[in-house]
């Protein structure tokens, strides 16, 4: 299996957008991740977003946690920095070795972002332009999938940026260097799991380490490639398709000893629909109860973040119902 490098800038013209849009939906059927060249990201404002992390990074400890992320037990998924160990996507025993700052649009607090000021410029303008690939990466999608509305997945995203509405965020992650000691205590950099929004867009920034479950259970790297993006669909989307496309597992891990003393730093957009967002079945042939999208999107926060159960959803296990 090989994850594919397609070309985006075939969206631009109807003519060649049609058969983008079918390679687009059969390699998310089958890898679940693709890389895209001629995305149409400004370099210039994924290399500022960068640099503003590194130095937003390189801050005491104590300085950072001045605008630590909020609850997600009492509040929305908000703005805010996690310290190394605070979110596990694997299992809570298993500690994972990174910090990050998440981004939402609309929320900056007044006062508590001082330690995060270098940050706002070049996140707002990242996320922007991350919401607008997303939105033709959707559009590509329905047209794929053949859908009467080919704006069906756009309809589901209003609100991105707005706190109250959704909970898509743009996240700047810091892999510090990672010691065989920390292996001893049961920690990784970043635990095997799936990303449970609907569409993530991820940058990464020279040293490598992340790897993509395949169809046979073995994991294959995919490695940082210059000039591209990397696009992958969480769990929201593989239940509107009754699993067609895939919400493909990955993880993060330092190895070998070059890059176990380097530091790993990515940029990922996870785009999420509205909390009030209808997730039904697209596939004729299955059924499953309509939801609310914000329902799964906390529960899977709240595991992330306080270890809680993991609920089941009508959507996590559609009936067949006819041909
Ligand atoms: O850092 C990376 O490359 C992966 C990040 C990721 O998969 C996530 O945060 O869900
Ligand atoms: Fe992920």
């Amino acid at each position: 299996m090989e994850i594919p490098i397609l070309d985006f800038g075939r969206y631009q013209s109807a003519d060649s957008r049609a058969s983008l849009a079918d390679e687009i939906v059969h390699t998310l059927e089958t890898v679940g991740f693709l890389y895209l060249k001629n995305h149409g990201i400004p370099s210039q404002q994924i290399d500022q977003a960068d640099a503003a992390a590194v130095e937003y990074f390189g801050q005491e400890l104590s300085v950072k946690k001045q605008f630590p992320r909020p609850s997600v037990m009492t509040e929305n998924p908000g703005t805010g920095y996690c310290e190394i160990g605070t979110e596990r996507l694997y299992e809570s025993s298993v500690k994972e070795v990174k910090e990050t700052f998440d981004f939402i649009l609309s929320d900056l607090p007044e006062g508590k972002a001082k330690s995060a000021k270098v940050l706002i410029g070049p996140l707002t303008n990242l996320f922007n332009s991350c919401a607008k690939l997303t939105l033709e990466l959707f559009h590509c999608i329905a047209l794929g999938l053949k859908l009467p509305n080919e704006n069906y997945f756009e309809d589901k995203h209003r609100r991105m940026g707005g706190r109250d509405a959704n909970s898509t965020a743009l996240r700047v992650l810091h892999y510090p260097p990672f010691d065989s000691a920390q292996n001893e205590e049961n920690a990784t950099r970043l635990g095997a799991h799936t990303d449970w929004c609907s569409m993530t867009i991820l940058f990464q920034r020279g040293v490598g380490g992340l790897e993509v479950e395949t169809a046979d259970n073995k994991f294959i790297p995919a490695p940082p490639i210059a000039e591209t993006v990397l696009v992958n669909i969480g769990d929201i989307l593989q239940f509107w398709t009754c699993s067609r496309l895939k919400a493909t597992t990955h993880r993060v891990r330092a190895v070998d000893s070059e890059q176990n003393s380097k530091v790993r730093r990515s940029i990922a957009f996870f785009a999420e629909p509205d909390f009030d967002a209808v997730v039904e079945s697209l596939d004729p042939r299955y059924y499953f109860k309509p939801e609310p999208a914000g329902e799964y999107i906390l529960n899977r926060f709240r595991h992330a973040y306080h270890y809680q159960e993991r609920r089941d959803f009508g959507f996590m296990k559609p009936q067949y119902v006819s041909d």
